[in-house]
């Protein structure tokens, strides 16, 4: 086939070269604080801290399981009680083990004591084994305790504080420390362990030699400052990822969802979006890997210290065997004691190490936790009118953090029961910050919103929001069924007649009666059994859930922009219809479906600019005239 100039042209020109991917923007955690706190510590201090955790991690289980709780602790002074005295058991047996005289006689004399060693080895063992019972029972309870309070804590904040910068990655923060809770009572239990059996263990060691314990101790410090050093390190690492580690857990939800599958795949969003998730990873990877060297520069250091001071315990005790200061029996009766306080007093730093390192995640589960608690709602006692007649806006302002201009700013209007309003206005223009103000989901930062006189800077906020029924312009997809998807936020009735009722109001009678399930199927593609709804069905829900509240306050946030020409008259008839037992409010960009309000409110720049009826607006020759002017021109 010949060649078209256009053809040649390709062929012969080179492919310009591709510039390179953007890079994903470096996101940083903002509360260096907390880091420092721990940063600054030092070992001494971070020891004096641990009976306060310990207290901390006791009152938690407390409340999880008392019973276990106490099992726990009775386990673990029993094994310490059985550890002293086979250990004290063991110093009395040497003596006639290794003295003189015929060795059945010898046997005979030790018989008693080695009795008592094993009677108390078999305690250790069976107590250890109890113990481990307990802490089974409580960590997955203490991590769900812990992770409830979390998230309750989350969805009981004031919506506003949702909007704070550092909210996202304090969250991610605080979500370790959860999950951290099972590894931190494990710790807590072993590290108890081998105080209890160090304790006895030092307690046999200094009867047997007053010099031998500064001596162990002195052969154990290394390895303990390395430890904290090591833990340091990690918690450094921990808190130089947490804003990376958060961003990339929204990415990979975005990148994985079918809900947002079409867009990712037909826009050709895959090459850049597995660029950016495998960039941020490699980012958190490479801060991990950077703290594994330091990690082993400290180790090597610790080992090469700890392996010094060991080797100068060993050479006190043979310098004391071999100078006739401890005799030949003592002294074999030392080797397995300081063995064992050796083993005991290793394990007493790591885990008390562990322990600190875990109760420090803990300390951000708990600020977090408590900081949030304290930004829940605390209003006042105030009701809410059960049937409002009129909302009042009184020179209302209301500005999102970081941001120069008032979303809404110095706003007054009157909402009357039985009217119909519509909001409406170009992007960003405030309406649906009007709406959250409305409703109570933001307080006014000047001026008030008042129902019937009720300032709602002062009622509680859930005596508000049971009048209430809402669309917002982004509405959930519950993985729920069916009703429950309807019913949601609602006590359950006996029958289903007012959902029916409610399914019809919004059309969707003839897909729930095809589902299999009816009313109890699961929308929910990604669950075994679920059945996926379209974008338009789903909003059907998502009117339907208001409506079927019933509330004296009705409010809709662009709630037909998914909808067809028949679902969207349907869902304004039905607001018509139900418009004169409350205050409907509908915010819209589709200016036709304006005429059924009984008042159309223009919103610019959070402020209102013209208000009144349908037919007076479209000529009065303002913003609305001009939009609708627009909407007309196709
Ligand atoms: N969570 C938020 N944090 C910061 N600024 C916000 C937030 N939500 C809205 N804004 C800003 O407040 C202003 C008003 O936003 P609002 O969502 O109320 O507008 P809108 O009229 O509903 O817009 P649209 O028609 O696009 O839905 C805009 O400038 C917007 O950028």
């Amino acid at each position: 086939m010949p060649k078209t100039a256009d053809t040649a042209d390709t062929a012969e020109t080179p492919a310009p070269p591709r510039p390179p991917l953007p890079e994903p923007k470096e996101v940083r955690c903002r509360d260096a604080g907390v880091r420092d706190a721990f940063e600054s510590a030092s070992f001494l201090q971070l020891c004096s801290r641990i009976p306060a955790l310990l207290a901390q991690i006791a009152r938690m289980a407390w409340e999880v399981d008392r019973r276990d709780v106490l099992v726990l602790v009775g386990c673990q002074l029993l094994s310490g009680t059985a550890a002293a005295v086979g250990l004290a058991a063991t110093a009395r047996a040497m003596t006639p083990v290794l003295g003189g005289g015929l060795v059945p006689d010898r046997i005979r004399e030790a018989l008693p004591a080695l009795i008592v060693v094993a009677v108390a080895a078999a305690v250790a063992r069976v107590t250890y084994g109890v113990a481990s019972w307990a802490v089974s029972r409580l960590k997955p309870r203490l991590m769900t305790a812990a992770d409830v309070a979390l998230v309750e804590a989350v969805v009981s904040v004031e919506l506003a504080a949702l909007n704070r910068a550092d909210f996202a990655d304090e969250h991610e923060a605080a979500e370790t420390g959860a999950i951290r809770c099972d590894r931190m009572l494990y710790d807590a239990q072993a590290f108890m362990s081998a105080l209890i059996r160090l304790v006895a263990a030092c307690g046999v060691l200094t009867v047997l030699h007053p010099l031998m314990l500064p001596v162990l101790v002195l052969a154990v410090l290394p390895s303990g400052a390395g430890a904290v050093a090591e833990a340091k390190i990690e918690h450094r690492t921990h808190y130089a990822n947490v804003s990376r580690r958060n961003v990339k857990g929204m990415m990979r939800w975005h990148v994985t969802t079918p809900r947002l599958a079409d867009e990712v795949r037909a826009n050709s969003m895959r090459a850049y979006l597995m660029f950016w998730y495998r960039t941020v990873s490699h980012r958190i990877d490479e801060r991990i890997v950077e703290a594994a060297g330091l990690g082993l520069r400290v180790n090597l250091l610790a080992a090469v210290a700890g392996g010094a001071c060991l080797t100068l315990a060993w050479t006190t005790l043979v310098w004391l065997t071999v100078t006739g200061r401890v005799s030949f029996a003592v002294s074999a009766t030392a080797v397995v004691a300081v063995r064992a306080a050796l083993g005991n007093l290793t394990n007493v730093v790591h885990y008390c190490t562990s322990l600190f390192h875990s109760t420090l995640y803990l300390g951000d589960w708990k600020r977090f936790v408590d900081r949030t608690r304290a930004l829940a709602p605390n209003r006042g006692r105030e009701t809410a009118p059960a049937h409002p007649e009129t909302i009042r806006f009184e020179n209302v302002t209301y500005s999102y953090p970081n941001k120069a201009r008032p979303a809404v700013d110095g706003l007054d209007l009157t909402l009357r029961r039985g009217e119909l309003v519509a909001v409406v206005g170009e992007n960003g223009s405030g309406k649906s910050t009007l709406m959250r103000l409305v409703t109570g989901l933001f307080t006014a930062d000047k001026g008030t919103v008042s129902w019937d006189g009720v300032d709602l800077a002062n009622a509680d906020p859930d005596t508000v929001w049971a009048r209430t029924g809402l669309v917002p312009q982004f509405f959930a997809y519950w993985p729920l069924t069916a009703r429950e998807n309807i019913t949601l936020g609602q006590p359950l009735t006996w029958d289903d007649d007012r959902v029916w009722e409610t399914v019809d109001l919004v059309g969707l009678r003839p897909t729930v009666e095809e589902f299999p399930e009816g009313l109890d199927m699961l929308l929910a593609r990604e669950l075994w059994g679920g059945v996926n709804l379209s974008g338009g069905q789903w909003q059907r829900i998502a009117c339907a859930r208001a409506l079927y509240r019933r509330p004296p306050v009705l409010i809709l946030d662009e709630p037909t922009s998914e909808l067809d020409a028949r679902g969207e008259h349907m869902i304004f008839q039905a607001l018509k219809d139900m418009a004169k037992d409350r205050i409907t409010i509908v915010v819209t960009h589709r200016l036709d479906n304006t005429r059924i309000a009984d008042r159309i409110v223009v919103m610019e720049h959070g402020r209102i600019t013209e208000q009144g009826p349908f037919d007076r607006l479209v000529t009065a020759g303002g913003l609305f005239q001009e939009l609708y002017a627009l909407s007309q021109d196709r």
